[in-house]
């Protein structure tokens, strides 16, 4: 996997933490998914969750995410459910005008999907999860309306307000788009694109709901190395641009190469979490894919060992 040394920037660690997940526990009835799981995601930090098939990944970042509400623990989240913003003629003319707030205080989060994207989190899903029948352009400005401030009143009527509103949604849809690559793509249905747009088009709407932190649920599924090359850069350059990353993926080189830190979950349980380094070289990583009946990724964990040595090499010898 090709890294630049411009994408590989420190972690800013000793950041603000902007999610705080303490004693997080998910049970579907008889059987424990997630077990006491903590995790801190601080400012401009990419953090990767790992662990074999039915480790409870995609269950921690539902609880995360307030799709499911946890059995116990408490998700704390830098921001509160903020309601859209009345925006000003200067406002709408301006889509630089309604981005990120900054950090607030941990507080609680409801278990509310709604509420915790009007706080400031956003994800995409591992099952791609587009209007398959709308452009590009419309799919990212649905995921800006969280933002917007017209009523349905207002939009019925279509006044004024309703189209400077309307006009900022499309610039900053348009704006969002050109930053994940996809200029050319504006006016393609969804359902038409290839693959690897499709997910980068899941990246640009959840970007619409101006996040402070995002969440990807296995962003390179299906991608070819190329595809997959081409996310990690965009997922550097989403982490460049201010944003705190959480990425769930099977594919270890990729994983190890762009993490600042990595939680390894195993039957619903932290195993380990430390640097790529420190978890790739942990034994009990490697035993945790032995026995699972998921090979590649057993040896992909022991690949990627080499692959990062190969990187700290090269990085020591320039
Ligand atoms: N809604 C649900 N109801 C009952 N059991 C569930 C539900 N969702 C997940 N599980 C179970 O919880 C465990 C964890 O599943 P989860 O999908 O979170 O794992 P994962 O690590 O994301 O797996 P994968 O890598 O295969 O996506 C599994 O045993 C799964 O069958």
């Amino acid at each position: 996997m090709t890294v630049t040394d411009t994408q590989r920037q420190p972690a800013r660690t000793g950041g603000q933490p902007v999610l705080e997940a303490s004693g997080v526990t998910m049970r579907f009835g008889g059987l424990l998914a997630v077990n006491n799981v903590n995790l801190t995601v601080r400012e401009g930090e990419i953090v990767g969750l790992i662990g074999p098939n039915g480790a409870g990944k995609t269950t921690f970042f539902n609880c995360l995410t307030g799709l499911y509400k946890p059995t116990g623990g408490q998700v704390r989240f830098a921001g509160t459910p903020r309601k859209a913003p009345k925006a000003t003629r200067k406002q709408a003319d301006d889509p630089e005008a309604v981005r990120v707030e900054p950090l607030g205080a941990l507080t609680p989060l409801p278990p509310k999907p709604r509420a915790v994207v009007r706080a400031g989190m956003a994800r995409t899903f591992q099952n791609i999860r587009l209007f398959a029948n709308m452009t590009a352009l419309e799919n990212v400005m649905v995921g800006r309306y969280c933002r917007t401030s017209s009523g349905a009143l207002t939009s019925v009527l279509r006044g004024p307000k309703f189209r400077r509103e309307e006009a900022a949604t499309r610039a900053r849809a348009q704006e969002l788009l050109d930053f994940v690559g996809l200029s050319k793509s504006t006016e393609h249905l969804a359902r038409n694109m290839p693959y690897g747009d499709q997910r980068r088009l899941e990246i640009a709407r959840a970007l619409a709901t101006d996040p402070k932190l995002i969440l990807l649920d296995e962003p390179t599924a299906g991608m070819n190395p190329q595809e997959t090359r081409q996310a990690s850069d965009l997922i550097f350059k989403i982490r460049d641009s201010g944003l705190s990353v959480v990425v769930i993926e099977h594919d270890m080189r990729f994983i190890f190469n762009l993490c600042d830190r990595v939680l390894c979950l195993v039957r619903g349980e932290a195993l380990v979490e430390g640097t790529p380094h420190e978890v790739q070289s942990d034994p009990r990583v490697i035993e945790a894919y032995i026995g699972t009946g998921e090979e590649d990724d057993e040896d992909e964990v022991q690949d990627a060992h080499v692959q990062d040595t190969t990187v700290a090499d090269e990085e020591g010898r320039s």
